[in-house]
Protein backbone atom coordinates (compact mmCIF):
# COMPACT_ATOMS: atom_id res chain seq x y z
CA UNK A 1 0.00 0.00 0.00
CA UNK A 2 2.53 2.26 0.75
CA UNK A 3 4.71 3.20 -1.98
CA UNK A 4 8.16 4.44 -0.97
CA UNK A 5 10.40 5.54 -3.75
CA UNK A 6 13.95 3.85 -2.87
CA UNK A 7 16.39 7.06 -4.17
CA UNK A 8 20.52 7.90 -4.00
CA UNK A 9 20.85 11.32 -3.42
CA UNK A 10 23.64 12.49 -6.02
CA UNK A 11 24.96 14.43 -3.38
CA UNK A 12 25.30 11.61 -1.18
CA UNK A 13 26.57 9.37 -3.93
CA UNK A 14 29.43 12.00 -4.47
CA UNK A 15 30.17 12.14 -0.43
CA UNK A 16 30.05 8.70 0.53
CA UNK A 17 31.35 5.33 -1.34
CA UNK A 18 28.33 3.50 0.55
CA UNK A 19 25.61 5.75 1.03
CA UNK A 20 22.89 4.94 2.80
CA UNK A 21 19.60 4.96 0.65
CA UNK A 22 17.13 7.54 1.11
CA UNK A 23 13.94 7.02 1.08
CA UNK A 24 11.26 9.72 -0.11
CA UNK A 25 7.95 9.36 0.32
CA UNK A 26 5.77 9.92 -2.90
CA UNK A 27 3.83 12.82 -2.62
CA UNK A 28 0.50 11.56 -2.61
CA UNK A 29 -0.31 14.26 -5.68
CA UNK A 30 2.17 11.44 -7.96
CA UNK A 31 -0.79 8.69 -6.75
CA UNK A 32 -2.56 7.42 -9.93
CA UNK A 33 -6.22 8.50 -10.23
CA UNK A 34 -8.02 6.50 -12.41
CA UNK A 35 -10.57 8.90 -13.83
CA UNK A 36 -14.13 7.04 -13.29
CA UNK A 37 -13.05 4.13 -10.96
CA UNK A 38 -13.79 3.85 -7.47
CA UNK A 39 -11.90 1.23 -5.57
CA UNK A 40 -14.31 0.02 -2.92
CA UNK A 41 -18.14 -0.73 -2.76
CA UNK A 42 -19.56 2.55 -4.70
CA UNK A 43 -22.89 0.61 -5.25
CA UNK A 44 -25.73 -0.35 -2.60
CA UNK A 45 -28.46 -3.39 -3.41
CA UNK A 46 -31.29 -0.82 -2.00
CA UNK A 47 -30.23 2.71 -3.22
CA UNK A 48 -32.06 5.33 -2.64
CA UNK A 49 -30.16 7.83 -5.01
CA UNK A 50 -28.23 6.46 -7.94
CA UNK A 51 -25.64 8.87 -9.47
CA UNK A 52 -24.10 7.61 -12.33
CA UNK A 53 -21.09 9.54 -14.13
CA UNK A 54 -21.65 12.73 -12.75
CA UNK A 55 -19.54 15.89 -13.38
CA UNK A 56 -20.02 19.32 -12.01
CA UNK A 57 -18.55 22.65 -13.72
CA UNK A 58 -18.16 26.05 -12.71
CA UNK A 59 -18.05 27.47 -16.04
CA UNK A 60 -14.88 25.77 -17.92
CA UNK A 61 -13.76 24.63 -14.76
CA UNK A 62 -14.34 20.49 -13.67
CA UNK A 63 -15.01 20.71 -10.11
CA UNK A 64 -16.68 17.13 -10.16
CA UNK A 65 -14.88 14.43 -12.22
CA UNK A 66 -16.92 11.48 -13.45
CA UNK A 67 -18.55 10.33 -10.12
CA UNK A 68 -20.99 7.11 -9.69
CA UNK A 69 -22.17 6.04 -6.64
CA UNK A 70 -25.16 4.72 -5.18
CA UNK A 71 -26.63 6.03 -1.57
CA UNK A 72 -28.77 3.38 0.41
CA UNK A 73 -32.15 3.56 1.71
CA UNK A 74 -31.55 4.73 5.35
CA UNK A 75 -27.38 4.54 4.80
CA UNK A 76 -25.36 7.30 6.58
CA UNK A 77 -22.76 7.85 4.51
CA UNK A 78 -19.78 10.33 5.12
CA UNK A 79 -17.79 12.20 2.01
CA UNK A 80 -14.59 13.08 3.59
CA UNK A 81 -11.36 14.47 1.80
CA UNK A 82 -8.65 17.60 1.54
CA UNK A 83 -10.11 21.13 1.23
CA UNK A 84 -11.56 21.98 -2.08
CA UNK A 85 -11.95 18.33 -3.72
CA UNK A 86 -15.43 18.40 -4.11
CA UNK A 87 -17.86 17.22 -1.13
CA UNK A 88 -20.17 20.08 -0.67
CA UNK A 89 -20.56 20.64 -4.46
CA UNK A 90 -21.62 17.13 -5.04
CA UNK A 91 -23.55 16.91 -1.92
CA UNK A 92 -25.53 19.98 -3.22
CA UNK A 93 -25.97 18.13 -6.79
CA UNK A 94 -28.58 15.51 -4.46
CA UNK A 95 -31.26 18.47 -3.72
CA UNK A 96 -29.82 20.78 -6.45
CA UNK A 97 -29.32 23.54 -4.45
CA UNK A 98 -26.33 24.11 -6.84
CA UNK A 99 -28.80 25.61 -9.13
CA UNK A 100 -28.94 29.02 -7.42
CA UNK A 101 -25.24 29.42 -8.61
CA UNK A 102 -25.10 30.85 -12.31
CA UNK A 103 -21.75 29.42 -13.44
CA UNK A 104 -22.24 26.01 -12.26
CA UNK A 105 -23.50 23.06 -14.23
CA UNK A 106 -24.15 18.98 -13.73
CA UNK A 107 -23.91 16.70 -16.05
CA UNK A 108 -24.52 12.91 -15.88
CA UNK A 109 -27.72 11.24 -14.46
CA UNK A 110 -28.43 11.77 -10.76
CA UNK A 111 -32.09 9.77 -9.78
CA UNK A 112 -33.75 9.53 -6.70
CA UNK A 113 -35.95 6.73 -6.31
CA UNK A 114 -35.22 6.21 -9.82
CA UNK A 115 -36.40 9.42 -10.85
CA UNK A 116 -34.24 11.77 -12.78
CA UNK A 117 -33.63 14.93 -9.55
CA UNK A 118 -32.56 17.07 -12.65
CA UNK A 119 -35.44 16.64 -15.07
CA UNK A 120 -36.62 19.82 -16.01
CA UNK A 121 -40.19 19.09 -15.06
CA UNK A 122 -39.60 18.26 -11.44
CA UNK A 123 -40.99 20.42 -8.88
CA UNK A 124 -37.64 21.75 -6.96
CA UNK A 125 -39.67 23.34 -3.79
CA UNK A 126 -41.02 19.53 -3.50
CA UNK A 127 -37.50 17.81 -3.95
CA UNK A 128 -35.85 20.09 -1.77
CA UNK A 129 -38.83 19.10 1.00
CA UNK A 130 -38.09 15.59 0.26
CA UNK A 131 -34.14 16.07 0.48
CA UNK A 132 -33.69 18.47 3.44
CA UNK A 133 -30.34 19.90 4.34
CA UNK A 134 -28.47 21.45 6.95
CA UNK A 135 -25.28 23.85 6.82
CA UNK A 136 -22.36 24.56 8.50
CA UNK A 137 -23.35 27.67 10.09
CA UNK A 138 -26.36 27.00 12.14
CA UNK A 139 -29.00 29.71 10.06
CA UNK A 140 -32.09 30.00 12.02
CA UNK A 141 -34.68 32.38 10.92
CA UNK A 142 -35.37 35.76 13.18
CA UNK A 143 -38.22 34.37 14.52
CA UNK A 144 -39.76 32.54 17.56
CA UNK A 145 -38.46 28.52 18.02
CA UNK A 146 -42.03 27.17 17.25
CA UNK A 147 -42.03 29.59 13.96
CA UNK A 148 -39.24 28.31 12.46
CA UNK A 149 -40.22 24.51 12.88
CA UNK A 150 -43.35 25.18 12.01
CA UNK A 151 -42.32 27.51 8.12
CA UNK A 152 -41.92 24.61 5.94
CA UNK A 153 -44.69 22.40 7.55
CA UNK A 154 -47.17 26.06 6.94
CA UNK A 155 -45.58 26.25 3.18
CA UNK A 156 -46.26 22.59 2.31
CA UNK A 157 -49.61 23.10 3.67
CA UNK A 158 -48.31 19.88 6.05
CA UNK A 159 -51.66 20.94 8.81
CA UNK A 160 -54.76 21.98 8.47
CA UNK A 161 -55.59 23.06 11.85
CA UNK A 162 -53.52 24.15 14.83
CA UNK A 163 -53.45 21.40 16.43
CA UNK A 164 -52.32 19.28 13.88
CA UNK A 165 -49.28 22.15 13.22
CA UNK A 166 -47.95 22.05 17.08
CA UNK A 167 -48.07 18.20 16.76
CA UNK A 168 -45.45 18.50 14.29
CA UNK A 169 -43.60 21.08 15.82
CA UNK A 170 -43.28 19.27 18.97
CA UNK A 171 -42.44 15.86 17.37
CA UNK A 172 -39.53 17.32 15.35
CA UNK A 173 -38.38 19.05 18.49
CA UNK A 174 -38.38 16.01 20.15
CA UNK A 175 -36.54 14.18 17.40
CA UNK A 176 -33.86 16.51 17.26
CA UNK A 177 -33.70 16.08 21.04
CA UNK A 178 -34.41 19.95 21.91
CA UNK A 179 -37.78 19.76 23.37
CA UNK A 180 -37.03 19.46 26.92
CA UNK A 181 -34.63 21.94 26.03
CA UNK A 182 -37.67 24.67 24.79
CA UNK A 183 -40.91 23.62 25.12
CA UNK A 184 -41.83 26.32 27.99
CA UNK A 185 -40.39 29.17 25.82
CA UNK A 186 -41.63 28.18 22.19
CA UNK A 187 -42.32 31.96 21.28
CA UNK A 188 -38.35 32.89 22.50
CA UNK A 189 -36.45 34.00 19.41
CA UNK A 190 -34.32 31.44 17.85
CA UNK A 191 -31.58 33.40 17.18
CA UNK A 192 -30.99 33.85 21.59
CA UNK A 193 -30.34 29.97 21.53
CA UNK A 194 -26.75 28.71 22.12
CA UNK A 195 -25.19 27.45 18.78
CA UNK A 196 -25.48 23.58 19.57
CA UNK A 197 -29.20 24.64 20.18
CA UNK A 198 -29.82 26.37 17.00
CA UNK A 199 -28.14 23.38 15.29
CA UNK A 200 -30.97 21.42 16.57
CA UNK A 201 -33.49 23.75 15.83
CA UNK A 202 -32.01 23.65 11.98
CA UNK A 203 -32.27 20.03 12.14
CA UNK A 204 -35.92 19.55 13.73
CA UNK A 205 -36.94 22.28 11.11
CA UNK A 206 -35.20 20.50 8.51
CA UNK A 207 -37.03 17.21 9.43
CA UNK A 208 -40.61 18.94 10.35
CA UNK A 209 -41.49 18.41 6.64
CA UNK A 210 -40.81 14.72 6.82
CA UNK A 211 -38.26 14.40 5.04
CA UNK A 212 -36.39 11.14 3.19
CA UNK A 213 -32.93 12.17 2.96
CA UNK A 214 -31.07 14.76 5.04
CA UNK A 215 -27.89 16.62 3.75
CA UNK A 216 -26.08 18.19 6.62
CA UNK A 217 -22.65 19.82 5.64
CA UNK A 218 -20.02 20.00 8.32
CA UNK A 219 -22.93 20.52 10.57
CA UNK A 220 -20.92 20.36 13.93
CA UNK A 221 -18.05 22.89 12.93
CA UNK A 222 -19.15 25.50 14.22
CA UNK A 223 -19.65 23.87 17.65
CA UNK A 224 -18.30 23.05 20.67
CA UNK A 225 -17.65 19.00 21.80
CA UNK A 226 -20.38 18.50 23.97
CA UNK A 227 -23.06 20.54 21.41
CA UNK A 228 -21.11 17.86 18.97
CA UNK A 229 -22.14 14.62 20.82
CA UNK A 230 -25.42 15.77 20.69
CA UNK A 231 -25.71 16.03 16.93
CA UNK A 232 -23.84 12.96 16.85
CA UNK A 233 -26.61 10.85 18.51
CA UNK A 234 -29.16 13.03 16.58
CA UNK A 235 -27.41 11.20 13.71
CA UNK A 236 -27.69 8.08 15.33
CA UNK A 237 -31.34 8.14 16.37
CA UNK A 238 -32.19 9.93 12.69
CA UNK A 239 -30.93 7.07 10.58
CA UNK A 240 -33.16 4.74 11.50
CA UNK A 241 -36.08 6.39 9.63
CA UNK A 242 -34.04 8.94 7.18
CA UNK A 243 -31.08 8.47 4.39
CA UNK A 244 -28.15 10.92 5.49
CA UNK A 245 -25.26 11.92 3.90
CA UNK A 246 -22.62 14.08 6.28
CA UNK A 247 -19.48 15.84 4.26
CA UNK A 248 -17.23 16.36 7.64
CA UNK A 249 -13.48 17.42 7.82
CA UNK A 250 -13.56 14.75 11.40
CA UNK A 251 -12.40 11.67 10.44
CA UNK A 252 -13.46 10.69 14.09
CA UNK A 253 -16.87 11.98 13.42
CA UNK A 254 -17.12 9.91 9.51
CA UNK A 255 -15.93 6.88 11.69
CA UNK A 256 -18.53 7.48 14.74
CA UNK A 257 -21.87 7.92 12.76
CA UNK A 258 -21.53 6.67 9.22
CA UNK A 259 -22.08 3.40 8.10
CA UNK A 260 -19.95 3.91 4.81
CA UNK A 261 -17.46 6.66 3.79
CA UNK A 262 -16.30 8.38 0.72
CA UNK A 263 -12.80 9.75 -0.12
CA UNK A 264 -13.12 12.63 -2.62
CA UNK A 265 -10.02 13.70 -3.94
CA UNK A 266 -9.39 16.63 -6.58
CA UNK A 267 -12.89 16.33 -7.26
CA UNK A 268 -12.51 12.31 -8.04
CA UNK A 269 -14.35 9.77 -6.09
CA UNK A 270 -11.33 7.44 -5.14
CA UNK A 271 -12.72 5.36 -2.72
CA UNK A 272 -15.93 4.12 -0.85
CA UNK A 273 -16.63 1.57 1.47
CA UNK A 274 -17.81 0.76 4.70
CA UNK A 275 -16.47 3.28 7.64
CA UNK A 276 -13.86 0.58 9.69
CA UNK A 277 -12.70 -0.79 6.13
CA UNK A 278 -11.78 2.79 5.58
CA UNK A 279 -10.15 4.08 8.42
CA UNK A 280 -8.67 0.00 8.83
CA UNK A 281 -7.36 -0.81 6.07
CA UNK A 282 -8.11 1.90 2.96
CA UNK A 283 -7.59 0.18 -0.53
CA UNK A 284 -5.89 3.05 -2.29
CA UNK A 285 -2.78 4.82 -1.63
CA UNK A 286 -4.41 8.32 -1.74
CA UNK A 287 -6.77 7.59 1.15
CA UNK A 288 -4.28 5.96 3.03
CA UNK A 289 -2.37 8.93 2.72
CA UNK A 290 -5.14 11.17 3.69
CA UNK A 291 -6.36 8.96 6.78
CA UNK A 292 -3.02 8.51 8.02
CA UNK A 293 -2.25 12.44 8.01
CA UNK A 294 0.36 12.96 5.66
CA UNK A 295 -2.15 15.62 3.90
CA UNK A 296 -4.84 16.91 3.78
N1 LIG B 1 -19.59 28.93 -6.29
C1 LIG B 1 -18.44 28.48 -6.81
N2 LIG B 1 -17.93 29.09 -7.89
C2 LIG B 1 -16.78 28.67 -8.46
N3 LIG B 1 -16.06 27.63 -8.00
C3 LIG B 1 -16.51 26.99 -6.91
C4 LIG B 1 -17.72 27.38 -6.26
N4 LIG B 1 -17.93 26.55 -5.20
C5 LIG B 1 -16.88 25.70 -5.20
N5 LIG B 1 -16.04 25.96 -6.22
C6 LIG B 1 -14.80 25.23 -6.53
O1 LIG B 1 -15.10 23.86 -6.68
C7 LIG B 1 -14.11 23.05 -6.08
C8 LIG B 1 -14.75 22.16 -5.04
O2 LIG B 1 -15.22 22.97 -3.98
P1 LIG B 1 -16.10 22.39 -2.78
O3 LIG B 1 -16.53 23.53 -1.92
O4 LIG B 1 -17.15 21.52 -3.33
O5 LIG B 1 -15.02 21.49 -2.02
P2 LIG B 1 -15.06 20.88 -0.56
O6 LIG B 1 -14.39 19.56 -0.64
O7 LIG B 1 -16.45 20.88 -0.03
O8 LIG B 1 -14.16 21.92 0.23
P3 LIG B 1 -14.16 22.32 1.78
O9 LIG B 1 -13.83 21.08 2.53
O10 LIG B 1 -13.07 23.35 1.87
O11 LIG B 1 -15.52 22.87 2.11
C9 LIG B 1 -13.07 24.00 -5.51
O12 LIG B 1 -12.04 24.13 -6.44
C10 LIG B 1 -13.82 25.30 -5.36
O13 LIG B 1 -12.97 26.40 -5.48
Amino acid sequence: MNTLNSNITSEATQQDENPVPVQEETKPTDAVIEEGKTVGKPYADDAKFKLRDVEVFYGDSRAIKNISLDIGRNEVIAFIGPSGCGKSTFLRCLNRMNDSIDICRVKGSLKLDDQDIYDSKRDVVELRARVGMVFQKPNPFPKSIYDNVAYGPRIHGLANRKSDLDDIVENSLRKAGLWDEVKDRLDATATGMSGGQQQRLCIARAIAVSPEVVLMDEPCSALDPIATAKVEELIAELSESYTIVIVTHSMQQAARVSHRTAYFHLGHLVEVNETNKVFTSPQHELTESYITGRFG
